[in-house]
């Protein structure tokens, strides 16, 4: 590929990965232009300070960057969605929603508009244009984030980091410059970038999620009590009473209509067949063979799946354990993501 007249956009957040992508696109010969992304309206000086280091690294690199404000988008598209989802008792997964809506979505459409021929951020994934792949560093790989995103999007994706290892980055951060050393001494971004402590502190801006309920059994019977069924995601084991339990109970089901949660005990939590829907699938097979994935640092279980319009049946060749309504069930074929769908129910 003859890279010299090539544009890469790179997404910057700030972030050593994202910095030493873009670096190492230059090293390759692409004429590299960054962009960072104001995501929300967060008060602490977040964006001043992310924006700080990327001038300081554009500086090094001499390049061109970019800032595109999308906080209505991300609002509309990711942070509603987060907070929805627990008002219905489900577990949300925002990272999956932005990567398809704002990062290879808007962003995408961004990079095009400046003429770049590709979009490389500092995922741990891998891609040939067709497919994403699981990064070789199993314990960063990201590709579950990034398998809902449209298939249209894949030719322009690029990961230079997929290779590599996290610690390997940090020591070629911290040998490159001044500005990339000190973001090699930051401390790593959260998780979900616009929860700055625990979930339920973004949900109690939205609605009251200290209104106490019962505790049920599978069979109904009320047998303890519980701080508001918004504090609780399926498999959690803390929080609430069993009245007389001498075993672990953990929490089966959340019932948000009458606020109640349904505890039960280990057995109660495995699951043999899930139900999918809203499918985003790299391949045209409606039946086939795979490994799935039904929450980001589950292992892969064996599985069939039947497709039939925009749902699939799921049916697990060992059980899961603590399957969760609002994930992403993501299929695998060794460390080719064959495609998704969102987790409706499991039984
Ligand atoms: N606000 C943003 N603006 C532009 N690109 C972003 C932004 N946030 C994340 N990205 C891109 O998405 C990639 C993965 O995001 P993630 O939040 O997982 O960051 P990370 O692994 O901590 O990476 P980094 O060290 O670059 O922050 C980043 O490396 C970057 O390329």
């Amino acid at each position: 590929m003859n890279k010299s007249n090539k544009k890469v956009m790179v997404g910057m957040s700030g972030g050593i990965d994202s910095s030493v992508t873009a670096y190492m696109l230059q090293k390759e010969g692409f004429i590299v232009e960054g962009v960072y992304l104001k995501l929300h309206n967060r008060t602490d000086g977040y964006h001043e300070n992310n924006l700080g280091f990327i001038k300081d690294v554009a500086k090094f690199l001499n390049i061109k960057y970019h800032v595109l404000d999308l906080t209505d988008k991300f609002e509309e598209e990711v942070y509603d969605y987060f907070v929805d989802s627990y008002l219905e008792g489900t577990t949300p997964n925002p990272c999956v929603k932005c990567n398809r809506q704002i990062k290879f979505g808007a962003m995408l459409d961004f990079a095009k508009e400046h003429n770049a021929s590709y979009l490389a951020t500092g995922h741990y994934a891998k891609t040939d244009g067709k497919f994403i792949y699981a990064a070789d560093d199993d314990t960063k790989d990201q590709s579950y984030f990034l398998s809902q995103v449209d298939k249209e999007a894949l030719p322009y994706m690029m990961f230079p980091l997929s290779t590599y290892k996290k610690e390997d980055i940090i020591k070629l951060g911290a040998k490159l410059d001044v500005a990339y050393k000190k973001i090699t001494e930051k401390n790593e971004s959260q998780e979900i970038c616009f929860v700055e402590t625990v979930y339920t502190d973004v949900v109690k801006r939205h609605a009251n999620i200290d209104i106490p309920g019962k505790v049920l059994d599978e069979k109904g019977n009320i047998v303890g009590e519980h701080k508001g069924y918004m504090h609780y995601t399926i498999g959690k084991r803390r929080g609430f009473t069993v009245h007389g339990a001498q075993e672990p109970h953990f929490v089966t089901k959340l019932n948000p209509k009458d606020n109640t949660i349904i505890v039960g005990k280990k057995q109660a939590l495995e699951v043999n067949h899930v139900k999918v829907e809203n499918l985003n699938m790299f391949i045209e097979q409606k039946e086939f063979d795979c490994t799935v994935k039904l929450r980001y640092r589950s292992v892969s279980i064996p599985c069939k799946v039947t497709i039939e319009d925009n749902k699939a049946k799921i049916a697990l060749k060992e059980p899961a354990f603590g399957v969760a309504a609002g994930q992403l069930a993501v299929f695998y074929e060794d460390d080719k993501v064959l495609g998704s769908a969102w987790i409706k129910s499991s039984s």
